[in-house]
């Protein structure tokens, strides 16, 4: 049982208090409003922490426990079918489990962790990166990086997103500054150890084995970019293809900010995004984490386009932020979008119609 207000002892439980928000978030389930330092029996020194459990949030203490066996030992993880279902593609592994029936793993796909143009794509663009020696610095008006993002960082200091933009441009190869640049968040990767699973009803999904604090960066969307929907990839049938991501559908419009997070804020104003044309990305055949992860009308991560430059070149990026703290095990959705009525004619999409199983109040019924 939990009470509203608790004091836990924890030790050697640093992550509560490496996190440089306002808010320290312990676990995904509370916040902590105060910590301090004591010796214990043993006269070793522990950290004590004053927790109040998060609005609406009802997980429990021993999730955690486990998630922390399962660290040490990954088979001690009920379920397992593979350690690391990304083969080291990676730098975290992503388990792959089946808690629910026999199912061995999801079909035959290649693992890929980034996104692939072909060669003629229209919408890479020329780009040059900034001249920074060391560090880029927010309001430094000589990093044309920092410019291109309205003066400032779009992270703040752990590599989390500060608000939803139209657009955001990373440093890219070209640009001398540290590798760990606070303006590289996307392409150093994913930093949570991710478990692909079996869900009761809408085959594989996605969640975290690790509290995910609003504003972290969850993936990219990975896959080959394609040039019209209804054209196949790579020789299959692109209308019956569950693997796409399309920016060019109607997509709920809000802002968004990382102190707002839990306040699902609602705007008359869109955020609209700035790119220069539609992307459509395939995952069917080659993809990464990003293709487990289902609809939910009421979504905890949202996509932000990104970009940035390889060879002289800018490309786009697709990559998901979490949208609310999330805590351990929840599954991460996201929504997929209404199609435009030019995709619904030419793919025939309103017999693609398909009943939407999130489970929100808000559940618009369907999907496609
Ligand atoms: C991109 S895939 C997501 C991963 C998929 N669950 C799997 O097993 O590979 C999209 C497919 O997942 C299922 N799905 C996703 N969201 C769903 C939802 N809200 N309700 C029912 N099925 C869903 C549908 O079969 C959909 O075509």
């Amino acid at each position: 049982m939990h009470r509203a207000n608790e004091v836990r002892v924890i030790r050697g439980f640093k992550d509560a208090t490496h996190q440089t928000s306002k808010v320290y978030v312990y676990d995904g389930l509370y916040k902590v409003q105060e910590s301090w330092m004591e010796k214990g029996k043993t006269g070793c020194n522990m950290f004590k922490y004053k927790l109040v459990r998060l609005p609406g949030q009802t997980g429990a203490f021993s999730t955690w426990k486990s998630i922390r066996k399962w660290k040490e030992d990954p088979s001690s993880r009920d379920g397992l079918i593979l350690p690391d279902l990304t083969s080291g593609a990676e730098s975290i592994p992503v388990s792959l489990v089946n808690e629910v029936d026999d199912e061995k793993g999801p079909a035959y796909f290649t693992y890929v962790s980034t996104v692939k143009y072909p060669k003629s794509f229209k919408l890479v663009q020329p780009s040059y990166g900034c001249n920074c020696r060391d560090a880029c610095q927010a309001g430094n008006s000589n990093c044309s990086c920092i410019q291109k993002n309205g003066g400032d960082f779009p992270y703040i200091t752990t590599g989390i997103l500060a608000c939803r933009m139209p657009m955001i441009f990373e440093c890219g190869s070209s640009c001398p500054c540290f590798r760990n640049c606070k303006n590289r968040v996307l392409q150093t990767g994913f930093k949570v150890h991710f478990e692909v699973f079996k869900t009761r009803d809408k085959g594989w999904g996605l969640r975290s084995w690790d509290p995910i604090r609003a504003g972290t960066f969850i993936c990219e969307y990975a896959g080959e970019v394609i040039e019209k929907i209804k054209e196949k990839a790579d020789g299959d049938d692109g209308e019956n293809n569950d693997y796409v991501f399309n920016t060019n559908r109607v997509y709920e419009s809000f802002k968004w900010n990382h102190e707002t997070e839990s306040a699902e804020e609602r705007s008359d104003t869109s955020e609209k995004f700035d790119i220069p044309s539609p992307l459509i990305i395939s995952s069917k055949n080659s993809g990464n984490i990003a293709r487990f992860m289902n609809h939910s009308c009421s979504p905890n991560v949202f996509w932000q386009p990104i970009m940035y430059e390889h060879n002289n070149e800018a490309f786009l990026h697709i990559a998901f932020f979490a949208k609310k703290h999330i805590p351990p095990m929840t599954e991460l959705t996201y929504d997929y979008g209404i199609p435009r009525s030019d995709e619904t004619e030419s793919n025939n999409m309103e017999h693609g119609k398909k009943k939407c199983l999130c489970g929100s109040p808000k559940c618009r019924g369907y999907f496609y």
